[in-house]
């Protein structure tokens, strides 16, 4: 067995990995960066970007096929199934690439390859697909292993036509029909761009809950909104079975949980699953690293320091199942290898504001956190707002959220036309622990959007008496905003 040894030892070279192991490298540490697989991450490779490729085909398809309503006619319609394909692969690919450069451009000496499991605090074992071995002794070990798509038992007698966010984007050509479970930010994403591009698609999820929206008026609003263009099946169990003299179908059968109402049976050439993705932990033998285990089996960690309790063991990324994105995977990346470079001396860093989007027609998007109570909510539709109606995508809602007590903007949760951009405002707001009455005072170009934003910054003011209150209709800042 080879013997190596290292001062910052990080396992997993994906998003978190590498902005571990650099930041680590600036910080002055000797680093042994270990990857089992190929790298070229999870974002880049079968998640954000070729995600959002196909959704951007979706999109064209969706303003071609409603381009009558600007009366501009356009023949029919006819989508190329294998070009769609074709081109997420050749942009996903050019992502992947240059991902991999940066991978390649780390020293040979300070990469290996193989999968790492613990041996005590300070050792890890790496086993390459040769079945050769090394044992790495480091000061301070970073996981930074990343999450995968879990497949439920349910669908292990159909496993030949289950699709998950690792295979959907090697399709040669679209499926002919597919049932997504889960209605989370991959199956929403994904089932609605499937349907625009074609495909017959229903969406099931065992609980009613969507997007990861956490009010439930706003859930409401948001299944209305999905269910005028979406078969959607919310709160059902669900079982998978070979479609009776169809092999290279599945038959699904779904029923109320609530035991009332809807059940049925319909068949798929494809099962996408989209049931939420656990950390990847299992193969690290985390019972030898001296870490304390949460009830999933995550090692508890210091979300300002990412360290796992008085251990020289940090963790970064989906691994920690904590805020699963890719913007924070850089910066929980970034302070836990610097920190495992300073051990002992670990510096605390302050988290940036929660903010996630889910890139759907309209979007979807929190911010901030929504659980704080009590808070004020100030209200804004995007029904009549002035720029969405001119777009024809005047659907949605806004939901500022603020402390009564101190007048600060605590959070959001959107669903509209372009909320991305919303959001962001929103976000830098709460984390620059704004005054909702000096946000209601900076300016707001006409017609925008963000209007939107201003229409609930006034209804948040009104309600904390900063403000007369609005009168809906009124033309004070224009029509319809
Ligand atoms: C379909 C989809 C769409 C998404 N869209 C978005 C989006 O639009 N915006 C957004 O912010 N987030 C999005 N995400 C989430 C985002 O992709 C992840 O949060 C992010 O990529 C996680 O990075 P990571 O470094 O933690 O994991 P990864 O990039 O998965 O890296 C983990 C690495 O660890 C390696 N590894 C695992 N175990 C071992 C071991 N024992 N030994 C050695 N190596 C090991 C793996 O091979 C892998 O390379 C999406 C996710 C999916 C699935
Ligand atoms: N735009 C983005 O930023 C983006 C896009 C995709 C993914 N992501 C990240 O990836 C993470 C994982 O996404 P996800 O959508 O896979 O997970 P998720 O946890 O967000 O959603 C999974 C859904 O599947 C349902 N479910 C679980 N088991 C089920 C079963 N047996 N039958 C029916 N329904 C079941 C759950 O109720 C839940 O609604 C997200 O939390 C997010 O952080 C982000």
């Amino acid at each position: 067995m080879k013997e190596l040894s290292c001062d910052v030892a990080v396992i997993g070279a994906g998003t978190a990995g590498l902005a571990a192991s650099g930041a680590a490298h600036r910080a002055g540490a000797k680093v042994l960066l270990i990857e089992s697989g190929s790298s070229g991450t999870t974002c880049a490779q079968v998640g954000c970007m070729p995600s959002k490729l196909l959704i951007a085909a979706a999109e064209v398809a969706h303003q071609a096929a409603t381009a009558s309503i600007f009366g501009i006619e356009t023949a029919p319609i006819r989508i190329d199934g294998r070009s769609v394909m074709a081109r997420v692969q050749h942009e996903r690919n050019r992502f992947v690439r240059s991902v991999l450069k940066s991978y390649e451009a780390i020293p040979a000496q300070s990469r290996l390859t193989g999968l790492a499991h613990f041996v005590d605090g300070q050792t890890l074992e790496v086993e390459n697909e040769a079945g050769e071995r090394s044992r790495v002794r480091a000061k301070a070990i970073v996981i930074a292993t990343g999450s995968r798509a879990s497949v439920p038992k349910t669908f292990q007698s159909v496993a030949a036509r289950v699709l998950t966010n690792e295979t959907i984007f090697e399709l040669e050509t679209l499926p002919a029909s597919v049932a997504v479970i889960g209605a989370g930010a991959v199956g929403l994403e994904l089932g609605q761009a499937l349907h625009r591009l074609g495909v017959r698609t229903a969406i099931f999820d065992r609980d009613t809950d969507i997007g990861g929206l956490r009010d439930e008026g706003m859930n409401r609003h948001a299944r209305s909104l999905f269910a005028e263009e979406l078969d959607l099946r919310l709160g059902v169990d669900i079982q998978a079975e070979p479609a009776p003299g169809a092999a290279d179908c599945v038959r699904i059968k779904w029923q109320a949980k609530s035991g009332e109402g809807a059940e049925g049976t319909a068949d798929f050439s494809h099962v996408l699953v989209a049931a939420g993705r656990p950390p990847n932990l299992e193969a690290l033998r985390l019972q030898r690293a001296g870490v304390k285990l949460d009830e999933h089996g995550v090692p508890e960690f210091d979300a300002g320091t990412l360290r796992c309790g008085d251990s020289r063991v940090f963790i970064a990324g989906d691994a920690s199942a904590w805020r699963p994105l890719l913007h924070e995977a850089v910066d929980a990346g970034t302070i836990a290898g610097h920190n495992a470079a300073r051990f002992p001396d670990v510096r605390v860093s302050t988290r940036s504001a929660p903010l996630a989007i889910t890139f759907t027609d309209p979007q979807i998007a929190i911010v901030g956190d929504t659980s704080l109570k009590p808070r004020l909510v100030g209200k804004a539709d995007f029904s009549d707002q002035g720029r969405a109606r001119v777009m024809n995508r005047n659907r949605g809602c806004v939901r500022l959220y603020a402390d009564p007590s101190t007048n600060r903007l605590t959070g959001a949760e959107m669903i509209g036309p372009a909320v991305e951009h919303l959001s962001h405002l929103i976000a830098w707001a709460v984390q620059g622990d704004a005054q909702v009455r000096e946000l209601l005072e900076l300016p707001f170009y006409h017609p925008t959007l963000e209007e939107a934003l201003r229409s609930a910054l006034r209804d948040l003011c009104a309600q904390l008496r900063l403000v007369p209150a609005y009168e809906v209709g009124s033309m004070e800042y224009g029509p319809a905003i």
